[in-house]
């Protein structure tokens, strides 16, 4: 049974140290046990400050990155190289200064990739990736989630249809209510076949969110998002504001 742990710590800066370390820690961790670890990298104002703040840990020497598979729970379906794509974000904040196995980073195609504007085959591409095992999914350690201010997660936002995918680990999302308005997504199965799933917020505005999806409202993708282990609420103070006790 999974179990639900929430961590609070003072500001923004002291999320990102802090998830940043655990995050270090998780993947020697795993490396420890079975030799590679699988992490799904998240986009976001607060994922890009983890992703610095772990470059800037000595602890990170730890890690054996040849020996990490990186996926992503989602992208904004823009061109190669745009600034707005997660991917683009994750490797100028870490990814371009790591050691890492080129052919282990599983970023989402572009919309100027192999499929070229056509979304669903892009996330059908990426399925197919994810068998890269022999199984529908490779093994993730901790999958982490950017909380918006309506509680979507990933590409999976309040009320749209693709929440209610259950048949696919990848999704196509068309008319996004926030831009851009087509991605790609991993589905709420894929994401709750994670072992761990952290759901990370800061500030004020996501203070609403946080607290609804901790008080269980279902209509919150947010609410929906476990772990198989362990799901972790990593939050700034101002973010777990309006939790109740
Ligand atoms: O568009 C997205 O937004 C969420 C949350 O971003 P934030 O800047 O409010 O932290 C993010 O988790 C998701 O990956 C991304 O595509």
């Amino acid at each position: 049974m999974s179990k639900t742990l929430v961590v609070v710590v003072p500001d923004a800066g002291a999320l990102a140290a802090t998830v940043a370390s655990r995050l270090i820690a998780k993947i020697v961790d795993a490396q420890a046990e079975r030799g590679s670890a699988g992490v799904v990298l998240t986009g976001g104002r607060i994922a890009k400050r983890v992703l610095a703040a772990l470059k800037d840990l000595p602890e990170a020497a730890a890690i054996n990155w040849s020996q990490v598979d990186l996926w992503w729970g989602d992208e904004r379906f823009l061109p190669s190289g745009d600034p707005e794509r997660n991917e683009t974000q994750a490797r100028e904040a870490l990814l371009d200064a790591l050691p890492v196995d080129p052919a282990r980073v599983h970023a989402m195609p572009a919309s100027d990739g192999p499929d070229g504007d056509d979304a669903e085959a892009a996330a059908a591409r990426y399925a197919q990736e994810l068998r890269i095992g022999g199984a529908d999914l490779p093994p993730f350690d901790v999958l982490m989630l950017g909380v918006g201010e309506d509680g979507h997660v990933a590409s999976l936002f309040p009320e749209h249809p693709v929440l209610n995918e259950t048949t696919s680990t990848t999704a196509a999302v068309h008319n996004s209510p926030k831009p851009p308005p087509t991605r790609i997504t991993l589905t709420m199965p894929t994401i709750q076949a994670a072992d761990e799933v952290w759901l990370i917020a800061a500030g004020p505005d996501k203070a609403d969110s946080v607290g609804q999806a901790l008080g269980g409202d279902k209509l919150l993708p947010a609410a929906h998002a476990t772990g198989v282990a362990k799901t972790y609420w990593l939050l700034d103070q101002a973010a777990a504001a309006k939790i109740k006790s």
